[in-house]
């Protein structure tokens, strides 16, 4: 299928000694470029949410790892450094494992440059391939609903939940696309919809409070959202608000779709209940765009993700394959233990 037409945005870019960034905080009013030379400028840059996505995120630590490497400092810091940066996506130690076992088999920096680049590589495949499996699913003359940015801006490219949707609307599949802003740090609204903008593909913004009234219509027939980690049992860690979609969508008969690469399962952790969730800064949720919109003295409480349950779960789509109704033992089926 002819994808050129889509995807055109490559927000993680190697220059072969310092890693180009898209400053994903700043979009879509401004595309600034960040240029980091070193690990600790590309841990900043994944903590600040400079860049972000699970295997985004997994792909500029490897590239971090390279410029260690390059400027012979130490790799076991700069590992250390790198994971810190965030504690849910499992994509960020699975890339940084990766790299840590090429450095014991003693690869320069050379050898683990190769590897970082097939480690984004393998993500672009990754991509197209699940855009197949998941819009196949897909029945025509359909409407999804997405949560959160899982396009081009969180991955290689192409996208993993937004990659699906891509690959659907191109096949004729869907045809009405709705995107819920995700509060508090806006992805759907600021990059979701820039993506689906600038790929001429019609699709309508809507409060996140707006989804169960969105689902009563009977204008969308799946829910479709990216994962951050998916445990040995298929419950899924993904941005906040995923777990209240997968609710309202069980009760409305809404089909519910988890699309990721086989980098973001994680089969060491056996259940949602022990996946680390990310509490950010309540400043976060406090202010819009930088301004203060709640009353000085007041607190808030900022979890950025949430699990749902894999019973809530219709299919979980990979490269490697789609799992409908995930188990325990079709987790491990595809996975292994
Ligand atoms: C394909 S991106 C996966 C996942 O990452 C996002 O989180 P964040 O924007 O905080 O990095 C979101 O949960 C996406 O669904």
């Amino acid at each position: 299928m002819d994808y050129e037409r889509y995807d055109r945005i490559r927000a993680v870019q190697w220059q072969r000694d310092h890693l180009r960034l898209l400053d994903q905080r700043l979009l879509p009013q401004e595309e600034r470029w960040i240029d980091c030379r070193d690990a600790g400028q590309v841990t900043q840059a994944i903590r600040d949410l400079a860049v972000r996505g699970a295997p985004a995120i997994g792909i500029a630590a490897a590239w971090g790892v390279v410029l260690a490497a390059q400027q012979h400092v130490s790799l076991d810091l700069a590992l250390a450094q790198l994971r810190s940066a965030r504690p849910t996506a499992v994509n960020l130690m699975w890339a940084l494992d990766r790299m840590k076992a090429r450095i014991a088999a003693g690869a320069d920096a050379a050898a683990l440059e190769r590897e970082a680049q097939a480690i984004q590589d393998e993500d672009l495949a990754a991509n197209r391939r699940m855009g197949e499996l998941g819009a196949a699913l897909i029945a025509p003359h359909s409407g999804v609903l997405t949560h959160c940015n899982t396009g081009s801006l969180a991955t290689a490219g192409f996208g993993t939940a937004l990659g699906v949707i891509r690959a659907g609307v191109a096949a004729g599949r869907i045809e009405r696309v709705f995107a819920g802003e995700t509060r508090p740090w806006q992805q759907g609204a600021r990059l979701t919809m820039y993506e689906l903008v600038r790929d001429g593909i019609p699709a309508k913004l809507i409060a996140d409070s707006a989804a169960a009234h969105l689902m009563k219509s009977g204008e969308i027939q799946w829910v479709i959202v990216g994962a951050d980690r998916i445990a040995a049992n298929g419950d899924t860690a993904n941005k906040i608000g995923t777990y209240q979609l997968a609710i309202a969508a069980h009760h409305h008969g809404v089909k519910f779709m988890v699309a990721a690469p086989s980098s973001t399962v994680d089969m060491a952790t056996a259940t949602g209940e022990d996946i680390d969730i990310e509490l950010r800064d309540s400043a976060e949720l406090l202010s819009t765009a930088g301004r203060r919109t709640v009353v000085e003295g007041a607190e808030a409480w900022n979890p950025v993700f949430d699990v749902t349950p894999a019973g809530l779960i219709d299919a979980i789509v990979t490269e490697r394959g789609v799992i409908e109704r995930p188990s325990e033992l079709a987790m491990q089926a595809m996975f292994g233990r």
